[in-house]
């Protein structure tokens, strides 16, 4: 019988399932190093946030097949190890929206009439009306920065409480946002127009401190922020800086930076300007139950043989056509990203054209794939091979798809093109020997790049030193380059430059990049 370890307090309901197949033992509360010492042992490892699945353990999981995490986040996973390993990750991207809906909606209305505080005054004996004057959420306006699951089901609720909707989210049609009675605006006209700010995005390197002393100097000082999504989307220092200088009326925070908050944090000193909850938004029964289940179900699946259905990483394909087309769906992920990145967000329509021997295959898996790369900047590890149709059908993005089995440079090559209101991008790819993956053009501009981590794509003017300066920049601000290429359609026309890079772009750096005479455009763009 395969044995399951379950290292997270997980609902009976979701254990029950699992003894169907297999030997589950639970064990809640293991260090690191206890976890790698008994991981090799077992064939499925469940969790929820508490269990940090680091590398050292994923290296010394032999057995392993999958782990499952019950709820949304894979944040304590390190899935490109883990994919490494071939181990499939999986998640419950929807059991637990509805939760974090109503835990953000009761934390509004917390902070809006002081209900923390009020509670604790009457259970201490006092009774004081006066100081818990609280303000009104009808007929103010509530500003949701990302309109996914849990902000739409936030909006619905809201509207219906008769609050004004804004909603600021780079990947969202402005049709969507409509449907759900929230008008799409700029940042800076959220923050300078909402009474209430809450918080549905990913935590993302470009999310981080998304919330700070500068962006909090553009709200009212009478808004009032709600951050259930994730900690590290404010910084913390200047919310309570602005809390304690009256630059803002109030906080309710579910997430924090450091989780557990530390004992120290100046948080807790805060007054009732400020509610606190110790990362509840998933914590209710119906959720619990919920995720339990999802996840439970998947790895009993996956130890029958049969596929997952929200896998993060690997697709729930039979072995024997995964293995034909997993470098073909891995090269459409990465064309998917990079054209997603080069598009800007609100993609509406998604060409997807195959060629050789990749026409003749089945193509759905590929488009699939490229869907998920196009939506992985915006949703992360929320979209998988399951839901990514679905949810660029629900964002209103077409999908067409052309095919092409006449052979040219390549086998099979592919071809994305991304169109959003104010443009076109197109990208290609093919695969070489040992299923290597190759960028073979930019918008119709040739060239050969293996996909990095890190890249700068330049649109410039094909013309003396160019090159030079902008390795003179990085160089200054001590990036370093590990190969650079131009492709161009003729000489001294307009060109792309691909610069593949070993560390990140530092902040700053693109506006320099973009001062150089010549340079018509240029792009940050992370693999
Ligand atoms: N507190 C909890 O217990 C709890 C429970 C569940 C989920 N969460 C968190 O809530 C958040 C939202 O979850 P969801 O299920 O609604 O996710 P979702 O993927 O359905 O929605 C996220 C939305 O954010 C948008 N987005 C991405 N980058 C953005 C940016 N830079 N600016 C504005 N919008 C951006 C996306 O387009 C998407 O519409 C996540 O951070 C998730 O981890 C917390
Ligand atoms: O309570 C949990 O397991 C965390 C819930 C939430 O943050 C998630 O990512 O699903």
């Amino acid at each position: 019988m395969p044995k399951v370890l379950v290292s997270d307090p997980i609902e009976q309901v979701g254990l029950d399932l699992l003894a169907q197949v297999a030997q589950v033992d639970v064990k809640v509360g293991l260090s690191e190093e206890e976890l790698i010492k008994i991981i090799p042992e077992y064939d499925a490892l469940m969790i929820r946030s508490g269990t940090k699945v680091t590398k050292a353990v994923i290296e010394a999981a032999n057995q392993l097949k999958i782990i499952g995490r019950a709820g949304v986040g894979v944040d304590n996973v390190d899935v490109p190890a883990a994919t490494r390993k071939g181990i499939m990750v999986v998640n419950s991207p929807e059991g637990n929206t509805i939760a974090a809906a109503e835990h953000t909606l009761a934390m509004m209305l917390s902070l809006a009439r002081h209900i923390p505080d009020a509670n604790a005054a009457v259970k201490a004996g006092q009774w004081d009306r006066k100081r818990f004057t609280g303000v009104e959420v009808y007929k103010k306006t509530l500003g949701i920065i990302g309109l996914g699951k849990i902000g739409s089901h936030v909006a619905t609720v809201a509207r219906a409480m008769g609050m004004k909707l804004l909603a600021y989210d780079p990947y969202l049609s402005t049709e969507r946002a409509e449907q759900l009675g929230c008008r799409l605006v700029e940042l800076d006209v959220l923050f300078a127009e909402s009474d209430f700010i809450t918080l549905h995005l990913p935590k993302t390197p470009e999310t981080q401190h998304l919330i700070n002393a500068k962006t909090i100097a553009k709200m009212k000082p009478t808004a009032r922020i709600i951050n259930c999504a994730r900690g590290g989307i404010i910084d913390e220092a200047a919310l309570v800086e602005a809390l304690k200088t009256g630059k803002l009326a109030g906080a309710a925070l579910d997430v924090f930076e450091n989780e557990p908050l530390e004992a120290a944090s100046p948080l807790r000193e805060l007054g009732m300007e400020v509610v606190l909850t110790p990362h509840l938004g998933a914590s209710t029964e119906e959720a619990q139950v919920n995720v339990a289940i999802d996840v439970a179900e998947q790895i009993r699946d996956v130890l029958l043989g049969l596929p997952a259905r929200s896998a993060v990483n690997i697709p729930g394909l039979r072995p024997d056509v995964l293995e034909k087309l997993a470098p073909y769906m891995q090269l459409a992920e990465t064309l998917g990203n990079l054209v997603g990145q080069l598009a800007g967000g609100r993609v509406e329509s998604l060409e997807v054209r195959l060629q050789g021997e990749l026409a003749t295959n089945d193509s759905q898996p590929i488009v699939i794939a490229a869907l998920k790369g196009l939506l992985s900047p915006a949703l992360r590890e929320r979209v998988n091979y399951v839901n990514a149709g679905l949810e660029a059908k629900e964002r209103g993005i077409r999908v067409v798809e052309t095919r092409d089995e006449s052979q040219r440079d390549y086998a099979g090559s592919l071809t994305l093109i991304a169109k959003s209101p104010s443009e076109t991008r197109s990208v290609s790819g093919a695969l070489l020997a040992h299923s290597e993956l190759r960028i073979t053009s930019i918008d119709d501009f040739p060239i050969s790049v293996a996909p990095t981590r890190y890249m700068l794509l330049t649109l410039h003017r094909d013309m003396p030193g160019i090159i030079g300066k902008i390795g003179t920049q990085l160089g200054s601000f001590n990036v370093n380059i590990a190969s650079m290429q131009v492709g161009r359609k003729m000489v001294r026309g307009n060109a792309v430059m691909v610069i593949s890079l070993d560390d990140p772009l530092p902040e700053g750096l693109l506006e320099e990049i973009l001062k150089v005479p010549g340079i018509r455009d240029a792009y940050i763009v992370n693999l």
